[in-house]
């Protein structure tokens, strides 16, 4: 397994524990708490992580995009959605071509 993925498990196990937890003893329980406030912090870290993309250098680069991941992990934690279930919906487009996907919707 990837260091990345083993990363995301690990954190997303420590995440689970932070459900209920004190908001003023932890970001996560305050995110956790409120899914429109943990939907929107995404948001602003996905922009800030394209500023970076175009201008800001490769380690800027890689900070904002842990920052989208942890807060990402934080979504999903909050919207009762698993790891699984995302590696589902990757695993079963594998092999079809975003192309091809997009050109079936229209025809439909
Ligand atoms: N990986 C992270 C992580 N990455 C980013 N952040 C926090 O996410 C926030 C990012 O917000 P911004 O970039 O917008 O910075 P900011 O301007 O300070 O934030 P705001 O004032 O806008 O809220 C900062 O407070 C960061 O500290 C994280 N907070 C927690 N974790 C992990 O989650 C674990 C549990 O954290 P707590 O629940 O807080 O103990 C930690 O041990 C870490 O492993």
């Amino acid at each position: 397994m990837s260091r990345l993925f083993e990363t995301l498990e690990r954190l997303a196990a420590t995440i689970e524990t932070r459900k209920g937890g004190d908001p003023a003893a932890s970001y996560t329980a305050r995110l956790l708490a409120d899914p429109k406030l943990a939907a929107k912090k995404l948001g602003e870290e996905a922009i800030e992580t394209v500023i970076a993309a175009v201008g800001q250098g490769p380690d800027e680069l890689a900070s904002e995009s842990a920052d989208l991941l942890y807060h990402w992990l934080v979504l999903l934690a909050a919207s009762g959605v698993s790891l699984d279930a995302v590696a589902d919906k990757l695993v079963a487009r594998e092999g079809t071509s975003g192309i091809a996907e997009k050109a079936s919707r229209q025809t439909q």
